[in-house]
């Protein structure tokens, strides 16, 4: 293997420490704590996990978690009329209601319920809007992650090749907007694109969003290509009866002929997180028109 490691979860870690530090300054100049509302609908166990996490982590970051867990049966109507509640909440600056929600709700009309200004997942028509045009609003957390380990490693992005796999609402095109907004060259694939593997040769960046286990070879990168793999998929493992995690990237191969490359588990994965509670500090600072360095997070 000749890749250095990209450390999400070291990174993440220092994203919550300079959270923690803002949020204590929110609080001093306010007096009150930054707070953050999750809404969790039904019981899927991968969403119990990462909504625990999410508490868990806005807790330690010194901000107040509200949770809402609503059963599966929850009508649209009523999971509506609690995003109402939130966004008339003076105590609370952000709102994330977890993806995905049961079959018979309409996401689309929950996340246009959601005050685009508390929409600390970005994933608001506002939002979006705003993310295409420059405009200051809010990104979703694991794209954006991606990109600040990016520059993390690469410094200035500026006149790089990337090719962005996949093209979902939540990663693979804010991905590409904010890749634009680095003035890279970006190129979107996805299941249907021909040659998907020369496309992939071409590229300084690969970010893989695709959600199909390790199709990524290492054989479809440029030498010294750096590689964020945003896939996680549960596959079964070598031990009967145990599973484990993989990307949509083949580590194995990739890291032989990537200059850099993140893991799964411990590559984007924690940043997801940590971004959210940035974005949670950010909207409570703009929300109290206070001044805020965003960039120094
Ligand atoms: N409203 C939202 N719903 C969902 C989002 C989101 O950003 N907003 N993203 C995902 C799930 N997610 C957070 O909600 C999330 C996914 C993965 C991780 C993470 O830390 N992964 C670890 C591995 C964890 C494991 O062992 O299973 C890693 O990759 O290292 C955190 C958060 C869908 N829904």
């Amino acid at each position: 293997m000749s890749a250095a490691i990209i450390d999400g979860k070291a990174f993440a870690e220092g994203l919550r420490a300079r959270v923690g530090t803002a949020a204590v300054g929110f609080e001093a100049k306010t007096g009150r704590k930054a707070g953050l509302a999750v809404v969790l609908v039904g019981e899927d166990p991968a969403s119990q996990v990462y909504v625990r996490n999410k508490g868990k982590q806005t807790l330690a970051a010194g901000m107040n978690s509200f949770e809402h867990k609503l059963p599966a049966d929850t009508s649209e109507a009523d999971l509506l009329a609690v995003v109402e509640q939130l966004n008339n909440d003076p105590a609370v600056d952000g709102i994330l209601v977890q993806l995905p929600l049961p079959a018979h709700i309409n996401e689309q009309k929950v996340i246009a319920t959601i005050n685009p200004d508390k929409d600390v997942d970005g994933f608001h028509v506002v939002n979006v809007g705003r993310l295409a045009t420059g405009l200051p609003g809010f990104v979703p957390c694991t794209p954006l992650g991606c990109v600040m380990l990016l520059k993390d490693r690469l410094g200035s992005l500026s006149g790089l090749d990337a090719v962005v796999i996949g093209r979902s609402n939540i990663v693979g095109k804010p991905m590409a907007q904010l890749l634009i907004a680095q003035s890279c060259t970006v190129t979107v694939a996805h299941s249907r694109t021909k040659d998907l593997a020369e496309v992939v040769r071409r590229a300084d960046i690969v970010v893989a969003a695709v959600g199909r286990p390790e199709m990524v070879k290492g054989d479809w990168l440029k030498p010294g290509a750096t590689v964020i793999d945003v896939g996680i998929n549960r596959v079964s493992g070598a031990e009967e009866g145990k599973t484990k995690l993989v990307g949509d990237v083949d580590f194995a191969s990739a890291a032989n002929v990537a200059g850099a490359i993140t893991p799964v588990p411990g590559g984007v994965g924690p940043m997801t997180i940590a971004v959210l509670l940035r974005n949670t500090i950010v909207a409570a600072h703009r929300n109290a028109g206070l001044p805020f360095d965003e960039n120094a997070l």
